[in-house]
């Protein structure tokens, strides 16, 4: 029954172009490279922006997904639908019961232990590690510049991951300096493993893939990862007991000047003593440092690689950090930030082009009637197709394709739903303005000490070869050249 109101649904909506074929529908067309697949998302996309509704569907199996590019209808569902879709469920395996992809009954009060913790007079003092951090980033740099294309995706890495890792731990993993670390590679080797299983859907099902070699590998690395941080939470509990107030002479180089790291907020707003146990605080910092590493390095990635192929673009950015900066080499400090008016316009218009994240999952949980008059039916799958959704030139105007970052300054949002590369609704990612400052240093200290060209002379203002795993990244791995400014 509940089939036969789904092709009723597929039917108001519209099927994709592609072949549907027995049994699996429209699996086949996610098989293939991570570039096949982002290619597949951008056609779908691109079918439901032609469709009377923004919306199209394919089948999974025996059951349908709506693929929406439409800002309205999205809006509609984010705020309607909290669950996450079945297929995120292989992605828990490192951060258990963690926010991110929490049933709705654990992460809403999960969501109000966290919310706190991102006040904006906690984010302030994160600013002097995004500031000390990315000098090392700079730093580190010196050693690929002047001497032709490379690609800047390693270095950005592991600015965010010991950015991130000291802001929520409190740790120094010391990952830009040290590539052999063990936290890191074994952190690593995780999200690609969690990154092939996600997709590769015959290995969602946990027994099954308790049968394959990645599930030994994983296990491993997963241990290796909680014992790390179960041995911080608990020499942080120790010393919150002791009352230590200061823990720089500590065996496990904890730092501790005065700033409080997440794991120590999240103590406070859980309860202190009688708040979260140390499984639920290692679920909680973990999500942190997964959802907050690798999502910041590819937005600041790709601005890198924007700018280098928009050189009047790096030079108004380069006018701006002028005069906030003048000539001099002080580091950034958290005031400087919100002047920096055009980089963040920048960013903007980076995360709009190429939204790390391009697609987000739902659940239809009960039946809901879209503000069209369209029931949908419990059960089916959403996909926001959030690459789409920024490149619809209903909400964009025609030149939608085209990077422009005055569009951020001159013309407000025909639809306050129609840039969302934090997702939107109450699921919508907490960790928004900590990434835009921490996205907003990197960049700045960057652009002061460097010009970005482009890998090769030749002019190329094509758009970059994505392809998807959990995120969308460029395949050529973010090559480009820096000179040092004189
Ligand atoms: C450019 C950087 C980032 C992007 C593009 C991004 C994007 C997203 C998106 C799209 C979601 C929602 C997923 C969904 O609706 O299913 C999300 C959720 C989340 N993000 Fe971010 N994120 C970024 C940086 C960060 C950072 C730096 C942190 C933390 C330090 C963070 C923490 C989280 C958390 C905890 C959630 C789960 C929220 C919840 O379910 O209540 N993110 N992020």
């Amino acid at each position: 029954w509940q089939r036969r109101k789904m092709i009723e649904l597929s039917h108001k909506l519209g099927v994709t172009n592609h072949m549907t074929l027995p049994f699996v529908g429209h699996a086949y067309i996610f098989f293939g490279s991570d570039e096949d697949r982002m290619t597949k998302f951008q056609k779908l996309g691109r079918e439901a922006i032609a469709s009377e509704h923004g919306v199209t569907t394919i089948w999974q199996g025996h059951r349908l997904y709506l693929v929406v590019s439409d800002a309205k209808v999205a809006e509609f569902l984010l705020k309607t639908c909290l669950e996450k879709d079945d297929a995120v469920d292989c992605l828990k395996f490192v951060t258990g019961n963690g926010s991110i992809f929490a049933p709705v009954s654990l992460w809403r009060p999960r969501r109000k232990v966290l919310a706190p913790t991102f006040s904006p007079k906690n984010l302030q003092q994160f600013a002097e590690i995004f500031s000390r951090q990315s000098a090392i980033m700079v730093e580190q740099l010196r050693t690929a510049a002047g001497k032709g294309a490379f690609s800047i995706w390693q270095y950005i890495t592991t600015y965010t991951m010991d950015s991130v890792c000291e802001s929520t731990l409190g740790v120094l993993v010391n990952s830009q300096k040290q590539s052999e670390q063990p936290f890191l590679q074994a952190f690593d080797k995780c999200t690609q493993l969690d990154a092939d299983r996600l997709c590769k859907p015959w290995f969602h099902p946990q027994a099954i893939y308790e049968m394959t070699p990645a599930y030994k590998l994983h296990l491993k690395c997963r241990n290796y990862i909680c014992k790390f941080v179960d041995q911080i939470i608990k020499t942080k509990k120790q010393a919150l007991a002791e009352e230590k107030v200061s823990m720089a002479e500590s065996e496990q180089n904890i730092k501790h000047d005065g700033l409080k790291t997440f794991l120590e907020l999240l103590i406070d707003s859980s309860g202190g003593d009688r708040g979260y146990s140390d499984v639920e605080l290692r679920e909680e910092t973990l999500v942190l440092v997964l959802a907050g590493t690798d999502t910041s390095a590819v937005g600041t990635a790709f601005a890198s690689i924007l700018l280098s192929r928009y050189p009047d673009v790096q030079e108004k950015v380069y006018q701006e950090l002028l005069e906030v900066f003048g000539d001099s080499k002080r580091p950034v400090v958290a005031e400087d930030l919100p002047r920096l008016k055009y980089l963040d316009a920048v960013i903007r218009e980076t995360l709009r082009l190429y939204p790390p994240v391009p697609i987000i999952a739902r659940k239809i949980d009960k039946e809901v009637t879209l503000p069209s008059g369209i029931t949908l039916v419990e059960n089916c799958g959403v996909v926001i197709n959030i690459w789409a959704l920024h490149r619809n030139h209903h909400y964009w105007g025609d030149d939608a394709e085209q990077f422009r970052p005055e569009r951020f300054i001159d013309t407000p949002l025909k639809h306050h739903a129609a840039f969302m590369p934090f997702s939107h609704g109450p699921r919508a990612c907490i960790g928004y303005q900590y990434a835009m400052m921490s996205m907003k240093t990197a960049l700045s200290s960057l652009l002061r000490q460097y010009v970005i060209l482009p890998p090769s002379d030749v002019e190329d203002l094509k758009p970059f070869r994505v392809k998807f795993d959990i995120m969308m990244r460029d395949v050529d791995n973010f090559t480009l050249q820096l000179v040092k400014r004189v």
